[in-house]
């Protein structure tokens, strides 16, 4: 039977009819004002946000009549107070979150004159009639901008919602479930939301674009990420405006080492992406124009300003997107020959590593500045496959091998397909994956792995270059996130700055990319050796440059990163040539850095051969 309420209150006035009741009356009455204290109470609470800045001017009004009739000597101290109070909210040294300079304005002439207000209340009485008013006045002046704050509207909005929930979720599909909690942030709101039994995250995913319709948002306004720690539950969020419209410019190199976590870029809510890339491959994958260079260039303007790292770069692409890098790099390979034998060399780098390890009992190569990680920058790895086929098998070797003895591989491409990565393991050992715009949605799972796109990780609506979804340990949520932009004159500046002082690679991994050669080993290696061996020959190409150079150097001596400029070649083949030259006797090192030729009376003819 549906008993309404007025039915039982009809029941109950029948009960208790003409009889005697007055003590049953009083209970009644005290009930009754109990509930309405509850009521006055539930709304004071509801409203509390409204009621702050009456509150606040209630408070300074009895703190005033107070300290003037306990301590009216402190108003010189209250008055200071309240100046340096809101100095340091407008610097932003105190309410950080007030992330809007009029946010700040507002904070701080309110803090000063409530400070004024008061300083002058302990020193003449709050009670006298102008200050009173003066009260009234101030705290009505600094409710208007209050009342009608962006945030506190979006919070009655939020509330509003959160009323509207059932019959939003009824007419999505989502019968049942309910909004647990929900707050208002910088660029909208979140809530946690319980599903009913049985429903799964995987039903709010796939609903995304009704959820936007039933909360009247924009398009793309609704993000739905799984609550890790209970399958009913989600979170939601609604995003009144995009966090990452705009480019956000790289602001400088956030690490010193390779063992801190690089930052790529910022997440919606303000915090920063970190990756760490020691011992751990990276895949970056997305269509032509969706940021991959960019991604890469973040990395790379943090790792040159890293002394225990050691970068060779590959860029099929005729070295359009690396050759700015080029005097950081140690080595460039641009061509696939060149590719080829850089990553050679990285194995051979890497079993000379080994065996150094074993030798001295050791696990993992410590990166340091006398023994740098290895860092290999790919960039377009489907070129490498196409163009230099064989050096898939050293890229392999480099990606299962490579995490103990510090070398890392990066790898860019658009679609990261087993024709693209060859048929070996590379793309399963990436176990840090950017994952930039994707044409199709199937292209979400190729670069992050199987099941990521139901999973909620929707790469396939990411709107702008440089937005990306990182996977990675410790990076277990589908939150979308923006490149830092580092512009050409970030690149220049980062170049000038760290070229000069990039640190050579340590002697044991140099000496491994120059083994014994024996006649079976491939005919282009030889013809360096002998081409290194023969001394009596005269120096052809980037060898008499160098020697040109370092005979016309300035008494100062000319720089590796000069040098390296001058010969278009990398810092190791420069550093291997002064070597050289410097064990002959025929250079000599004017200070760190710089050399020239030896100034004795032959030296230049000895030197010109
Ligand atoms: N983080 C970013 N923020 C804003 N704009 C970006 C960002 N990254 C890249 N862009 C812009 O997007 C454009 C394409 O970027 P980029 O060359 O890095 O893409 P790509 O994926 O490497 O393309 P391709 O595959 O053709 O080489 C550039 O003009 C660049 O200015």
């Amino acid at each position: 039977m549906n008993r309404t309420p007025r039915r039982y209150a009809r029941r109950l006035r029948k009960q208790i009819g003409g009889a005697d009741t007055p003590p049953f009356m009083l209970v009644m009455n005290d009930r009754y004002s109990g509930a309405a204290l509850e009521a006055v109470g539930r709304w004071l609470f509801r409203y509390r946000s409204e009621l702050a800045p009456i509150v606040l001017g209630l408070w300074v009004g009895l703190a005033g009549l107070v300290l003037h009739s306990t301590h009216p000597g402190v108003w010189p101290l209250i008055a200071v107070g309240a100046v340096v109070l809101s100095g340091a909210v407008l610097k932003g040294w105190l309410l950080r979150r007030l992330d809007r300079f009029e946010e700040r304005l507002y904070a701080a002439v309110t803090a000063c004159a409530a400070g004024g207000w008061l300083a002058s209340a302990t020193a003449l009485g709050g009670g006298r009639f102008q200050l009173s008013w003066l009260l009234l006045v101030g705290t009505l002046a600094a409710a208007v901008p209050w009342w009608t704050h962006r945030r506190r509207r979006a919070r009655v909005a939020v509330d509003r919602t959160i009323r509207a929930w059932p019959d939003v979720a009824e007419s999505i599909g989502l019968v049942g479930s309910h909004v647990v909690s929900a707050a208002v942030d910088l660029w909208g709101w979140r809530a946690r939301v319980g599903l009913r039994r049985g429903q799964t995250v995987a039903d709010a995913l796939s609903r995304v674009p009704a959820i936007e319709s039933g909360l009247g948002t924009r398009p793309g306004a609704v993000r739905v990420t799984p609550d890790e720690s209970r399958a009913d539950r989600f979170t939601l969020r609604v995003l009144d405006r995009d966090p990452h419209a705009e480019p956000i410019p790289w602001t400088g190199p956030s690490v010193a080492s390779i063992c801190d976590p690089i930052e790529l870029g910022v997440y919606e809510d303000a915090s920063p992406v970190r990756v760490s890339l020691l011992r751990r491959h990276a895949l970056i994958g997305g269509i032509a124009g969706s940021g991959k260079s960019g991604v890469l260039n973040v990395i790379l303007a943090n790792l040159v300003a890293c002394p225990d790292v050691v970068l060779w770069g590959i860029d099929l692409k005729g070295g359009m997107e690396l050759q700015p890098w080029a005097a950081c790099l140690d080595r460039l390979a641009t061509m696939p020959r060149e590719a080829a034998a850089l990553l050679r060399d990285g194995v051979r780098v890497l079993d000379g590593r080994a065996g150094a390890l074993s030798r001295r009992g050791l696990r993992v190569w410590e990166p340091s500045e006398a023994d740098p990680a290895l860092v290999f920058v790919v960039d377009e790895y489907a070129e490498l496959a196409e163009e230099a086929g064989d050096a898939l098998a050293h890229a392999d070797s480099i990606a299962r091998r490579g995490r103990a003895v510090a070398e890392t591989l990066l790898a860019a491409t658009q679609r990261p397909t087993q024709q693209a990565m060859g048929r070996k393991a590379v793309r399963s050992q990436m176990d840090v994956r950017v994952c930039l715009r994707v044409r199709e949605r199937r292209d979400v799972d190729l670069v992050l792995g199987q099941g990521m796109l139901a999973a909620g990780w929707a790469a396939h609506m990411l709107d702008a270059p440089g937005k990306f979804l990182l996977s990675a340990p410790g990076a277990d949520a589908p939150q979308r996130a923006r490149a830092y932009l580092v512009g050409d004159a970030d690149v220049h500046a980062t170049v000038e700055r760290y070229g000069p002082s990039r640190t050579p690679l340590d002697p044991l991994s140099l000496s491994a990319t120059r083994p014994v050669v024996t006649p079976d080993e491939d005919s282009d290696v030889i013809d360096a050796e002998l081409v290194d061996a023969d001394d009596s020959a005269p120096p052809q190409g980037p060898e008499a440059v160098l020697l040109n150079a370092l005979n016309d150097a300035p008494p100062q001596g000319r720089s590796v990163a000069g040098l390296m400029r001058a010969t278009g070649m990398g810092r190791t083949w420069v550093y291997d040539r002064l070597q050289e030259y410097a064990t002959a006797g025929r250079v000599v090192q004017v200070s760190r850095g710089r050399w020239r030729a030896h100034q004795g009376g032959d030296s230049a003819a000895a030197m010109t051969g």
